[in-house]
């Protein structure tokens, strides 16, 4: 099993989009950068990336890079699950937090999990979207930006061949490679 982290900072801007996992929130302002700035998928795709040592999301989807302009962060996620995928691994649960003093994000949260389950083809119930405020505290609390924070689980296929539980209970990962196959 391999866990990884990540954070992402985006700050709001003037006449853009509000983009979170996916999710086009209706607010006054939206947040910057060179892609949908989807600050939650971010988060959630160096997390996922960290687990798998494949380094960040700027080295995969560099800022410089005109194809990336624009571009919707679930189509950044889609890439990163296929090269789980390409490298065997599976992915077992993500949790992750938005801090955002404003707007409330309660009622977007099960379609922000909706979509990025989505787009990694994992059941929902396997991804978490938590939002906090910071208490008015700090740039987001003073309502400069929105961050996000995400940790990833991740198994590989091998890992089936190590564990007797997860042998006796479920063996579609061994590949050939576990003793009950
Ligand atoms: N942008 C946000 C921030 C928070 N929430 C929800 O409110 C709860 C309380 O937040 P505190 O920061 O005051 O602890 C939090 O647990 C979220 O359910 C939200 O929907 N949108
Ligand atoms: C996602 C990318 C891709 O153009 O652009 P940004 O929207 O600027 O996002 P950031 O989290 O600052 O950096 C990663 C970039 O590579």
């Amino acid at each position: 099993m391999r866990i990884g982290q990540g954070y992402d900072v985006h700050k709001f801007a003037e006449g853009r989009d509000l983009i979170l996992g996916g999710v086009t929130i209706p607010y006054e302002k939206g947040l910057l950068g060179h892609s949908d700035a989807d600050v939650l998928a971010h988060a959630i795709i160096d997390a996922l990336l960290g687990a798998a040592a494949l380094g960040d999301i700027g080295e995969h989807f560099p800022d410089t890079d005109p194809k990336y302009k624009g571009v919707s962060s679930m189509e950044l996620l889609k890439h990163v699950a296929a090269l789980l995928e390409e490298k065997g691994y599976v992915v077992e649960n993500i949790d992750s937090t938005v801090i955002a003093q404003k707007p409330k994000l309660l009622s977007y949260r099960p379609l922000m999990a909706e979509n990025i389950a989505g787009a990694l083809n994992l059941p929902v119930d396997k991804v978490n979207v938590k939002a906090t405020t910071e208490e008015g505290l700090g740039f987001t609390g003073r309502g400069e930006g929105i961050s996000s924070q995400a940790v990833a689980l991740l198994t590989s296929v091998g890992d089936y061949c190590y564990d007797d539980r997860i042998m006796q209970n479920d063996c579609q990962g061994c590949k050939g490679c576990c003793k009950h196959d």
